[in-house]
């Protein structure tokens, strides 16, 4: 049988600026032919992670290796990965076609070889139809198309995207993220996506790399990191989870495996529950996202999330006293060390 074999490898990765650490000895595997976010606050190492990956930024200290080849001190172009940046710094007197095809030009590649391989990938990207336009004659989404083919171009086996659908509408957001994933799929090759929309990386990716503060705090699938946060950082992080204390330490719970009824009545022998007043009702069309405050504990909030049918089954309303419950089984032990 065929080991998987990794696309990406980072081990003990460092970089430092002056006397502050953006990337603190970070190891990091990254399956062949996959889609993988790295997701974290702003200033928590992410683009820097991939900057050094690409090879615009040297590392301090570790190693970089792409299809098991050492890279670290290769430059980018020898590193088999092609970046896509968040300003698409597209050539503005040059047509579509043109600036898909201008790196070929660089390398010597005949004109009929080049503009054959820039129509398949004006093809992949749909945008056969703009190949005569300059950059101004597109929207920012076409622009945005035009520059997924140009980083193509090279064939990489591994496409690094920063933050790629941070200045499209949401709307085209969404329908370009299903785009990037149909086209990671057809081409076979790994993407790494920066992002800090915790929507996109569940989204998207097949590996799901939470870091804080230069540091990785949970890597996994995005089904795991989102089921099962380690730690209270990722929980509060990925959104939709409740830290609770229990006799076990912190724990985390999904706010949609929580349950609200008024004070008067009892939770259910079976289930935990914590008493609070209700301080917003925020409809969301099919949920209902309820704030409330804990009573025994000052300036601690929870947060409920009914389908919309069940809230206004029995709706409560602001300022209201009421239980909240959940079941033992359901509460996640959180790690707090390190943190
Ligand atoms: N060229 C630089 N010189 C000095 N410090 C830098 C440089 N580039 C990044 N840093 C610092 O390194 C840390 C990580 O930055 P990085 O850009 O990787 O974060 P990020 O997670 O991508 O954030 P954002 O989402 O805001 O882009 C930050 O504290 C940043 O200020």
């Amino acid at each position: 049988m065929r080991m998987p074999q990794k696309d990406v490898e980072l081990v003990g990765l460092t970089k430092r600026f002056g006397s502050s650490v953006a990337v603190n000895t970070i190891d990091l595997q990254i399956a062949e032919a996959s889609y993988c976010c790295l997701l974290g606050p702003s200033g928590c190492g992410k683009s820097t992670t991939l900057r050094m990956i690409a090879g615009h930024e040297e590392a301090t200290s570790g190693d970089i290796l792409v299809r098991d080849k050492q890279v670290t001190h290769l430059p980018p172009s020898r590193r088999g990965t092609a970046m896509m940046f968040q300003s698409y710094a597209l050539f503005p007197h040059l047509n579509a076609r043109d600036n898909v095809a201008f790196s070929l030009q660089m390398r010597g590649v005949g004109k009929a070889e080049r503009n054959a391989k820039a129509q398949d990938l004006l093809e992949l990207v749909e945008m056969t139809d703009y190949r005569d336009r300059r950059p101004h004659e597109l929207s920012g989404g076409q622009q945005q198309r035009v520059a997924l083919a140009r980083a193509l171009v090279n064939e990489p086996s591994v496409l690094l995207l920063d933050e790629p659908l941070s200045a499209l509408d949401p709307f085209l957001r969404i329908r370009m993220r299903e785009e990037l994933k149909r086209i990671q799929r057809d081409l076979g090759i790994t993407f790494i996506h920066v992002t800090h929309s915790q929507d996109e990386a569940l989204a998207l990716g097949d590996q799901v790399v939470v870091m804080q503060d230069g540091e990785i705090r949970q890597s996994g699938t995005a089904r795991d990191v989102y089921e099962t946060p380690q730690n209270e950082f990722v929980a509060r992080f990925i959104g939709g989870h409740n830290i609770l204390s229990s006799e076990r330490g912190p724990v985390s719970v999904r706010a949609d495996h929580m349950a609200i009824a008024p004070a008067d009545q009892a939770a259910p022998a079976e289930r935990r529950s914590l008493s609070g007043t209700v301080g917003a009702v925020e409809y969301q069309g099919s949920r209902v996202r309820i704030t409330v405050a804990e009573d025994s504990v000052t300036d601690r909030r929870h947060v409920v999330e009914l389908g919309d049918r069940d809230y206004f089954a029995a709706p409560v309303s602001a300022g209201a006293p009421v239980n909240v419950s959940w079941m033992a089984a359901d509460e996640h032990p959180l790690k707090t060390a390190g943190l």
